[in-house]
């Protein structure tokens, strides 16, 4: 049997930094705070909504879980929602899931993303046709490195085996702690150097990605 191929999305199959750096600005500066850049909003991604609301409260001197918290994470999911423009698809995308798709793999995105932006950002460059399933970090009460999103999706594919890919530490954990195969985006949002990275096989270009697929799917 296949394995399920269950997929992080930000910084792995989107490049969405511009739009979260955007829309986080448009929250801070409306409220008088400096904007921050675009490396520094980088930093921010991949533990989640509540992290990063945590982390743009900090850079602007206030107290990460006090009262501006609510506030600013109900107004950053919002415009995180309709604010798309900014996520792009890495080259290559497209192409390897229709050829991964049309083998017959079953395929799902858990992202620490909210839901509705992720689904939001998916059907923005168009790939909502291509997923089974998708989990956002408020679809369980747990987020990633957590391991039980990644679970969770398992039992829904109804599938025996898997493999996870992603791009980031969070990843990295989430893969371990769910004991599946790793597949490393090396071009995403990691700060460590792929080799300091635990990971099964790693790749820089989505044209890779099918061969290395197929070579984890044999028995
Ligand atoms: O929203 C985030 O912090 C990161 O989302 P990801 O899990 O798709 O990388
Ligand atoms: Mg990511």
């Amino acid at each position: 049997m296949r394995p399920a191929l269950i997929f992080d999305l930000d910084g792995t199959l989107i490049d969405s930094v511009p739009a979260i750096h955007s829309v986080s600005n448009a929250v801070l500066v409306e409220r008088g705070y400096p904007a921050l850049s675009v490396d520094e909003v980088r930093g921010y991604v991949g533990k989640g909504a509540p992290h990063l609301v945590r982390c743009l409260l900090q850079s602007a001197g206030q107290d990460p879980d006090g009262p501006l918290f609510d506030e600013i994470y109900a107004e950053l999911v919002k415009r995180y929602e309709t604010e798309v423009e900014g996520n792009t698809l890495y080259p290559g995308v497209r192409e390897a899931l229709e050829t991964l798709k049309a083998e017959g793999y079953k395929m799902a995105v858990t992202t620490n993303k909210p839901l509705a932006p992720a689904l939001a950002a998916i059907a923005h460059v168009g790939l909502e046709d291509m997923f089974d399933l998708v989990l956002g970090g408020d679809s369980l009460p747990t987020r990633k490195p957590d391991p039980e999103m990644v679970h969770e999706a398992q039992r829904r594919l109804g599938a025996e085996k898997a493999v996870y890919l992603g791009d980031s530490e969070v990843d990295a954990e989430t893969a371990q702690n769910a004991a599946l195969p790793f597949v490393l985006y090396t071009e995403g949002y990691r700060k460590t150097p792929v080799h300091d990275m635990p990971h099964t096989v790693s790749f820089n270009d989505f044209k890779m990605l099918h061969g290395i697929i197929e070579k984890l799917s044999c028995p």
